[in-house]
């Protein structure tokens, strides 16, 4: 509640989505093309693995000045010292992560139902996951594929910043700022590409065009 969020393009990347390569030279590509946030998004694997890899990642982020977002694992993100977290309906609600997790840090919450706007878990999140804007294969186990005319309406009932997630790419990148995100998240338009960098400096100057 009340963390600034003035990110606008946001690299959610796992050692999987990497296509080969490590996270870490994928996630330094995608600063370097105007990626200014990172989500590390591990699923399945231990959390002393996965303190390990965020604690790798955080460091190199550190020196770009760029936050780190631990996706679910909230004791992952406490021993590594993230800018914060983001939980879905199946996670730790934000209310919960608020009550453990003391000090300000940035609580991301994913939108699958028009009715969660209106609940404390919503009340109590810095920005909200449109989830997902297009159907995507990087993740299949979503609910409402929102469209551009979802996330005008969901821009059209809240004031909190908007992250758009679900196939964006960039072809949809303008549109989907116009229908109101304030920002994209992304993994395979850049974790995918063979240059991160251009994949990501393509994205952000669609950003910029549509703001
Ligand atoms: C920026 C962003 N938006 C949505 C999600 C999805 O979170 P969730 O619904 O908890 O699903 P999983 O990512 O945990 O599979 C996200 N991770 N990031
Ligand atoms: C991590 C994630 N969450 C989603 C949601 O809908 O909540 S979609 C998604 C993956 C997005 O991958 P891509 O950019 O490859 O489509
Ligand atoms: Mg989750």
């Amino acid at each position: 509640m009340g963390i600034e969020f003035p990110y606008r393009l946001y690299l959610v990347v796992s050692q999987e989505s990497c296509a080969g390569r490590s996270i870490i030279e994928v996630a330094e590509q995608a600063i370097a093309g105007g990626v200014d946030i990172v989500q590390l998004r591990e699923k399945n694997i231990p959390t002393e693995v996965f303190v390990e890899r965020a604690m790798l990642l955080k460091d190199v982020l550190d020196k770009h000045n760029v936050p780190l977002i631990i996706n679910d694992n909230l004791e992952v993100a406490m021993k590594v010292g993230a800018l914060g977290i983001h939980v879905g309906n199946n996670d730790t609600p934000p209310t919960g992560i608020r009550a453990t997790w003391g000090a300000p840090h940035c609580l991301g919450y994913s939108i699958e139902y028009l009715e969660q706007l209106q609940t404390d878990q919503t009340k109590a999140s810095d920005y909200l996951g449109v989830s997902p804007v297009f159907s995507t294969a990087t993740k299949t186990d979503t609910v409402t594929e929102w469209g551009l005319g979802g996330l005008a309406r969901i821009r059209a009932l809240t004031d909190k910043p908007l992250v758009a997630i679900g196939s964006i790419n960039v072809d949809n990148a303008f549109e989907v700022v116009r229908a109101g995100a304030d920002c994209l998240a992304v993994v395979s338009a850049i974790c995918q590409a063979q240059d991160p960098a251009k994949a990501a400096e393509g994205l952000r100057n669609e950003i910029e065009k549509a703001l």
